[in-house]
């Protein structure tokens, strides 16, 4: 039998030194299923990255692959350089934590931690009791030691899983949807103590989830994965500011991008309920929900005579609106419900003050959600339904004639493809 991977038994917590990890075009085929197609990724030393998308992507596969229970069709994935092809998962010095706890049950929570110390590390008993207690009293979880996982809550369990993981000091953690089975409100908590220990201990970590809140929360980096390839990597910001393609524009964000096909000509890019410059090849444009501001509808854009097909009956003042939009933090330029009246050079979009151009569109409001300070507004447009985020404080109620506007500086456009265009 071959040797265990090398344990740090003779660090404190708090002093593991993490890998770098690299995947490199790595391919996984299921007989005619590509799970992963030429996944390139590198993850520093320490970092921890998470992997987002929906389910079937390709997150998993990865992260077997990581760990060694799974091999690649195509590529490698090395650790500080070295290739682990080949490696079984207990030459490769990783740990892992599952959704499903994957305890010994008839075991303590002292005892779960010890076995894994002493059969995986090969740790002394003593020291490996040791470590195990040192563990649990880092997660807070010390007057758990004696308990059996029947006789814990989800959330005592899982933390007892991730104090296992954790008590190994190995130099990689892979987390498969770790919190997946935990009410939300715990799941919050436990995502903000185990990314306070990862950083702690410095240990390199892949983070599963298919909660994009969870992967911007938890991930230095988040990896977007669909239909098998990488669509993007980066920081939580730049996925969600500049999303990289369509797929991650539609997944990231709660409610997504509003986005819309269109044609292309000549500089700009038009379907029915809109008209906007666009870059040279776009074939849609995407709008964030927080990016658009929400008028009481009034004469406007789409006055009669536009044409409005089904979208509420503009200059007869502002039915179902409870709250005027008067000094409403969010609600932008009304008195009383009335707007500034322009006339649109093309439908869905206008010269606004200072000749900039932006984007118009009218609707009805056909639902209206609240959440926190916010409310998110589904709206019906010639263009299509779509989300808009605005202060909870406007109480909009189903039927309201409502006005949109966006700078087209905030638009965002994709090529056939889905790739992101940059603005013309
Ligand atoms: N052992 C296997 N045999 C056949 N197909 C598989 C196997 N493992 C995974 N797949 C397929 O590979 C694709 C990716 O699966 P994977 O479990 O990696 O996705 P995932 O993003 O982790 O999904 P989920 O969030 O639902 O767990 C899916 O189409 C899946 O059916």
């Amino acid at each position: 039998m071959s040797a265990p991977a090398p344990a740090r038994p003779d660090l404190p917590l708090g002093m593991v030194t993490g890998v770098p990890i690299e995947f490199d075009r790595i391919g996984r085929s299921f007989g005619s299923v590509h799970a992963l197609h030429e996944v390139s990724l590198t993850v520093a030393a320490g970092e921890i990255v998470a992997l987002l998308g929906p389910s079937g992507s390709g997150k998993s596969t990865l992260l077997r692959i990581c760990a060694g229970l799974d091999e690649p069709t195509t590529g490698d994935v090395r650790f500080d350089g070295t290739s682990q092809l080949g490696l079984p998962p207990h030459r490769r010095d990783v740990s892992m934590v599952f959704q499903h706890f994957a305890l010994y049950p008839h075991k303590s929570a002292l005892d779960n931690l010890t076995l894994a110390l002493r059969h995986g590390r090969g740790l002394p008993k003593a020291a490996a009791v040791a470590r195990a207690r040192e563990t649990l009293a880092m997660l807070g979880i010390a007057e758990l030691a004696g308990r059996r996982p029947p006789q814990m809550s989800g959330g005592q369990r899982q933390r007892v899983a991730i104090g296992r993981a954790l008590a190994t000091r190995a130099r990689v953690i892979l987390l498969d949807e770790p919190m997946s089975g935990l009410d939300a409100q715990l799941r919050v908590e436990l995502r903000v103590e185990i990314v306070g220990l990862l950083r702690s201990l410095g240990t390199t970590a892949l983070f599963v989830t298919h909660d994009q809140a969870e992967a911007m929360a938890v991930g230095d980096r988040v990896a977007v994965l669909g239909e098998g390839r990488l669509q993007q990597i980066g920081t939580p910001d730049e996925i969600y500011d500049r999303p990289a393609t369509r797929f991650v524009a539609a997944f990231v964000g709660s409610p997504p991008m509003n986005v819309w096909d269109g044609h292309w000509h000549d500089g700009r890019l038009r379907a029915d309920g809109f008209d906007v410059p666009a870059p040279a090849g776009a074939a849609a444009f995407g709008v964030r929900p927080e990016h658009l501001t929400l008028d009481l509808g009034a004469l406007d854009v789409d006055s009669p005579g536009a044409g409005t097909p089904g979208v509420g009956t503009p200059g007869v003042g502002t039915p179902g609106v409870g709250t005027p939009g008067v000094g409403t933090p969010g609600v932008g330029g009304l008195d009383g419900g009335s707007l500034d009246v322009g006339v649109p050079e093309q439908p869905g979009s206008l010269r606004g003050v200072g000749g900039s151009e932006q984007l118009r569109l009218s609707g009805e409001v056909v639902v209206s959600e609240r959440l926190g300070a916010e409310r998110t507004v589904h709206v019906r447009t010639r263009a299509g339904v779509l989300a808009v985020r605005v202060n909870a404080a406007l109480a909009l109620t189903p039927g309201a004639f409502v006005v949109l506007r966006a700078p087209t500086s905030a638009l965002t456009y994709f090529a056939p493809d889905g790739d992101r265009l940059d603005h013309p």
